[in-house]
């Protein structure tokens, strides 16, 4: 796994003063590109948060990208842009095969080296050059939760394809039993639990050093 060399650590501040230095819009901070924060297990690379369907990458990835200033990317949504429909009707008309291609140069995009939080789809860490690309650019963080709290999340919005009209927690469970293994592969892993987001956001804060 490439190694980043870490930010000086700066007493009292989150940010890295080098970083603030290298500004070219010194004028106009908004222009400023994302700064990572400091910490002595946490050194810039893209968060990439893996996991099942229900397990909160994208609404906590969410929070997590406010909380630390960084921007915020959900894999899934760029594939939509991409493609110009929804998941569901990739799906549909060209099949899951064709979607898997496009999520796997989708995330070979989004890893560009800059510091940002990444929400992937529940299938993209287990895409081997995808996995490895992660692994070996990004930091990967599996948030893991029970199939139960899993079925009970995913009920909320019919957007999934691998879940229409099935039994969700059969789904999740079959899912679980194959993917967990290999996000077990990520360097961190944080349990979601029936709490509020803010609480696994703080959770991964804590993971990372934060
Ligand atoms: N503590 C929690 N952590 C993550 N998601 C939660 C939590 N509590 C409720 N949810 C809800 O679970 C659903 C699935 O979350 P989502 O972020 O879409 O998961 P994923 O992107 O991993 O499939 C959403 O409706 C989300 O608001
Ligand atoms: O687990 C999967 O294979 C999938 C997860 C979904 O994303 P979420 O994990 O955000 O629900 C989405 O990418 C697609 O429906 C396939
Ligand atoms: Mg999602």
């Amino acid at each position: 796994m490439r190694r980043h060399a870490p930010f000086a650590a700066d007493a009292g501040s989150l940010y890295s003063p080098a970083a603030m230095l290298q500004s070219h819009h010194p004028d106009d901070p908004s222009q400023d590109p994302p700064k990572a924060p400091v910490s002595p297990v946490y050194t810039g690379q893209p968060i990439v948060l893996i996991g099942l369907m229900g397990a909160g990458k994208s609404t906590v990835g969410r929070r997590l990208a406010a909380r630390l200033q960084l921007p915020f990317v959900d894999a899934d949504t760029e594939i939509e842009s991409a493609a110009g429909m929804s998941i569901t009707d990739i799906f549909e008309r060209f099949g899951e095969a064709h979607f898997r291609d496009g999520e796997r140069r989708v995330i070979a995009r989004l890893i560009d080296g800059t510091p940002k939080v990444i929400a992937t789809g529940g299938g993209a860490f287990i895409n081997e050059e995808t996995r490895a690309l992660i692994l070996d650019q990004a930091l990967a963080i599996w948030l893991d939760a029970d199939t139960a709290i899993l079925a009970d999340r995913v009920k909320r919005r019919d957007t999934r394809p691998l879940l229409r009209g099935k039994n969700p927690k059969a789904v999740l469970a079959e899912l679980a039993r194959v993917r967990n293994p290999i996000y077990a592969l990520a360097p961190v892993r944080v349990p979601s639990h029936h709490a509020p987001h803010e609480h696994t956001v703080l959770q991964i804060m804590k993971a990372l050093g934060l």
